[in-house]
């Protein structure tokens, strides 16, 4: 039979731009070739011709004619034509494949084919390959994955939640700073390293509908990541096809509301995978023994189902200590059963907690530089915790030793909370209180009609003064005097729209001004472009009337005076009102203004705020806990509107010295210390800000650009306009035509929101470098060299292998991430170092032509001993791998094993995700297989 038979892929070598031929028919003398991408056919002789057979191998990754991606399982000849089992990608079934359905744009991919078939690139994308191959392992192997790319001042505690919840596979955490730490940069943080590591691929964030457009932005911002928001048009339109709605993105962004309207959008989002779930200001999930409220309901159904769960809430206690255990439930359940054993563990952190003060105060008299614990501390540690080993020598590290206290008998890794006392950020504030005389008839009403504390703390808000209000309520006009003095921008939340609303009316009647209000009335679209107004510093607003929905997760740290026009109940919501200006990035004092009516119900507040809890001036954790504590006294004293109950106020007072006191030497002060990371992420964050990396950057991109056919130039001193070239070798996502403005520089980055920041996490150097290992481009070429001292025609042999563990879904883990071997032999085979490598010059394809078939044998011979050194080589790479993983991963393993008989915190949960991680990534890295990359021919022509 001829070698040629119909329906049979070939390419030819000369014209690869024709693309993957089919033949349509042959005989002894000629053959004709159809090319589907021309739409031509080409006549060549049977007996010399530049064609090539293509034929795939296994492992072997291709598309179809209709595009869609398969890997090779195997390949049967059948009568000259071959049938290909392949799987699909997404698929787990093997499908069959005639030779027939290839892609057209399919082309020769090994190494060795590309040479001897003359499908030649320059011999300088030998060094591009195995530079991108080196740098992505150096890359996807450090502790920077993840961290390095986010537009953001590096904080140490900000890192630390990051690297330790964005390492872990199906991390489930709740985060819970204090107001407006970062706790969304962190969630931010972690989802960018979640995905980079190859843990996770799918995500859900669910929000309330207020901050839908902060998070959208804060995500691209500050980590390139691109969420599609679902809201109820988006999930209709996209029913209409037939599949769920959910399926057809890989980042969901949603509002809790939006999810909560509809039955139908629940059932389809429990019915979609995914592995991460983020849920922002989750103490709105109310849970009691009697009551579940529909969003708690919502959010345990998808924590059953998916994998990874992030709650995120400043004030975690405050629909009281059992909401907090019903959301640390939702992380594991099996873990938190029973609320009494809950609460019981809680008080046990107190002696710890003194002996890691005690710890502390040893540090502070340094010997020699050294941590030395005193005679006392010593001995309380080997009376208390005879697990703990160590040893009390000048040596003794004693940050390690209070984490490892914190390990065995703390609060576990579940739970993180850092306070600005902790990790620093100190803002300062200054409040101004504001007496204002009570009007005659709120103070009748008073004596005779109010039934609650509620109705005599927001009288304004009675039905009986819904049109009167603010024609006898001396704050309205204290607030047009404020207005008339202040020009700084000023933010002023009350409880309800409606007040919101009656001011700017009654603003506008006064003064003729238009001010901006937010509310929750108000269209999300209505609400952002209010805020956007807002916060532009030259032509926006100066005054923002909010309602409470206002004061929750939005950043208004761009403004220093906010009025509290009324004071809320509960002071978790008070500490949410002032975390809008009291946040990362307030450069300034902060500027509170109380105005408020002498004697009544909401003088004796702001008493109990001001004096009892002293929470206006500085953040008060322990604000609710009070509260519930007195929950009748205050209620009646409010209610009776006879002025602040002195005796109250004192026990406020002590009360809440006495909680601030046990919160700093109970299990507030280990979760401090475990949150803050210290002594633990210095090294990285040092790490993360060495300029070293970003210059590194800067030149490879050159390398990268020039590759791919990018033209960089300067803007300024510290940014460059990046365009794609008419050489463009193939279309960049995210690279748009008319070009980047970049910086490879952080500094630069975060003070100039107008440009990208090129980083080696950015989604667009990724895609280079994905593009590049993907290309056949650079897999062939050959060169010149010109020594005299050996034979003419004598050749060296460059090869660049990958040692690759196949296992899917968990290519980025960095334990699997690919490891370039990098060789050079002789043409005897003989292994020399990169040191012998000579100068090159260009070779013309007409010459290659010649040489190659002439040189044929003895490269295979040499191809063939390369292989064994890098074989050789590659046992050694699985031989390290398998060592870092059971050294990594199999201690902790076997270190959180053997925390759990002694810490109820470490859950089953933790501990057989990890044993999970270790078995299958063990397995992988032990199968891992030696590929060829590359080669390059150097060819003696002296
Ligand atoms: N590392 C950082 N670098 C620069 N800006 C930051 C950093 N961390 C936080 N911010 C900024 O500080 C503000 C507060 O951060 P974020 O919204 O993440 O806090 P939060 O803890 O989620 O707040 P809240 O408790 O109100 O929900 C935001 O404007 C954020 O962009």
């Amino acid at each position: 039979m001829s070698e040629y038979v119909v329906g049979q892929r070939w390419l030819s070598s000369q014209q690869p731009e024709l693309g993957l031929g089919m033949i349509a028919s042959a005989d002894n003398r000629q053959v004709t070739i159809y090319f589907p991408l021309t739409e031509e056919d080409k006549l060549y002789s049977a007996q010399n011709n530049p064609l090539i057979r293509l034929v795939l191998n296994p492992d072997e990754e291709a598309k179809d004619v209709e595009g869609r991606v398969f890997t090779v399982l195997d390949a049967i000849e059948n009568q000259g034509v071959v049938l290909y089992s392949v799987q699909y990608q997404g698929t787990s079934e093997a499908t069959t494949l005639p030779e027939t359905q290839l892609s057209f744009h399919t082309q020769v991919n090994q190494p060795e084919q590309r040479l001897f078939s003359l499908q030649l690139d320059k011999p300088s994308w030998f060094d591009a390959r195995a530079s991108v191959m080196e740098q992505k392992h150096n890359h996807f192997t450090s502790d920077r994955l993840g961290l390095c790319g986010a537009r953001v001042s590096l904080l140490d505690y900000q890192i630390n939640i990051a690297q330790q919840v964005g390492n872990r596979i199906a991390p489930r955490v709740l985060l819970a700073d204090e107001v407006g730490l970062g706790k969304t940069i962190e969630a931010a943080m972690i989802l960018q390293k979640q995905v980079l590591a190859g843990h996770a691929q799918r995500i859900l964030i669910l929000v309330p509908e207020s901050l839908i457009h902060q998070w959208l932005v804060e995500l691209l911002r500050r980590v390139n990541m691109v969420f599609s928001v679902f809201d109820e048009e988006r999930f209709a339109a996209l029913k209409e096809q037939d599949i769920n709605p959910f399926d057809s993105e890989q980042f969901i962004l949603c509002s809790v509301e939006s999810m909560l309207a509809s039955n139908e959008a629940q059932t389809a989002l429990l019915a979609s995978q995914f592995d991460v779930l983020v849920v922002d200001e989750a103490h709105h999930l109310h849970w009691s023994e009697t009551e579940v409220s529909a969003d708690y309901a919502l959010v345990e159904s998808l924590a059953k189902i998916i994998p990874g769960v992030i709650l995120l809430t400043a004030t975690p206690d405050q629909l009281g200590h059992e909401s907090h255990f019903a959301r640390l439930r939702l992380l594991d359940p099996a873990r938190f059963t029973d609320f009494v054993t809950y609460q019981s563990e809680q008080t046990q952190y107190h002696a710890l907690a003194e002996l890691t003060e005690m710890i502390l105060q040893d540090m502070e008299q340094h010997v020699a530089g050294k941590d030395v614990l005193s005679t006392a501390t010593n001995a309380l540690i080997k009376q208390q915790y005879p697990d703990i080993v160590f040893t009390n020598s000048p040596e003794c590290d004693a940050m390690a030793l209070i984490y490892e206290l914190i390990d065995h008998h703390g609060t576990g890794r579940m739970f993180y909370r850092n306070t600005r006392q902790a990790v620093a950020h100190d803002s300062q504030r200054e409040v101004h209180t504001y007496p204002l005389a009570t009007p005659k008839t709120y103070e009748i009403y008073t004596q005779t009609m109010l039934e609650t504390a509620e109705e005599a703390c927001f009288m304004h808000e009675l039905p009986d003064f819904l049109d009167t209000w603010t024609t006898i309520d001396p704050r309205c006009e204290w607030l047009l005097a404020h207005i008339a003095e202040h020009t700084d921008k000023t933010l002023l939340i009350c409880r309800s729209a409606r007040t919101v609303l009656q001011l700017a009316e009654y603003i506008k009647e006064q003064t003729g001004l238009h001010i901006p209000v937010f509310h929750e009335q108000m269209s999300l679209v209505e609400r952002d472009r209010a805020a956007h107004f807002f916060a532009d510093p030259e032509e926006g607003a100066n005054l923002l009337l909010c309602s409470e929905i206002g004061s929750e997760g939005r950043n208004f740290q761009f403004c220093r005076h906010l009025i509290l026009f009324d004071l809320p109940m509960q002071p978790d919501l008070l500490e949410q009102r002032i975390g809008r200006l009291d946040r990362i990035g307030q450069t300034q004092t902060i500027q509170i203004h109380v105005p408020y009516l002498s004697g009544s119900a909401p003088h004796t507040l702001l008493d109990f705020y001001h004096e009892g809890l002293n929470a206006l001036s500085y953040t008060c954790a322990v604000g609710s806990k009070v509260f519930a504590q007195f929950a009748t006294e205050i209620n009646d004293n409010l209610l009776a509107g006879s002025g602040t109950n002195e005796a109250l106020l004192g026990q406020i007072g002590a009360l809440t010295a006495q909680f601030n006191e046990e919160r700093q030497s109970g299990r507030d002060k280990l979760l401090e210390i475990s949150s803050s990371g210290k002594g633990l992420v210095e090294d990285l964050v040092e790490d993360l800000s060495n300029p070293v990396f970003e210059r590194e950057l800067e030149d490879f991109t050159h390398l990268l650009f020039e590759a791919m056919g990018i033209h960089q130039e300067i803007n300024d001193a510290h940014s460059f306009i990046i365009k794609p070239t008419e050489d463009l070798a193939h279309a960049i996502h995210g690279l748009p035509d008319d070009g980047l403005t970049v910086t490879y520089r952080r500094d630069i980055a975060t003070a100039r929101e107008e440009l990208t920041y090129l980083s080696w996490d950015h989604p667009l150097i990724i895609e280079l470098i994905h593009t590049i290992e993907d290309e056949s481009t650079g897999k062939a070429s050959v060169a010149f060299m010109a020594d005299k001292s050996i034979p003419v025609g004598a050749f060296y042999l460059e090869t660049l292998y990958k040692v690759q563990a196949d296992h899917h879904g968990m290519d980025n883990n960095p334990f699997l991430a690919a490891t370039p071997i990098r060789l050079l032999v002789n043409f005897k085979g003989e292994l020399l170092s990169a040191d012998d490598l000579p100068e090159m010059s260009k070779v013309s394809p007409k010459i290659a032509r010649k040489l190659l078939p002439a040189l044929q044998g003895h490269i295979e011979k040499a191809l063939a001993k390369s292989a064994e050194f890098a074989q050789k080589r590659a046992d050694v790479v699985i031989a390290d791998s398998q060592y870092l993983v059971s050294e990594k991963l199999g201690n902790e393993v076997t270190r959180l094993q053997r925390l759990q008989a002694i810490n109820p915190s470490i859950s089953d949960v933790e501990v057989t995700t990890l044993q999970t991680q270790l078995d299958q990534t063990m397995q992988a890295v032990s199968q891992a297989q030696l590929h060829l990359d590359s080669i390059r021919l150097i060819v003696n022509n002296p």
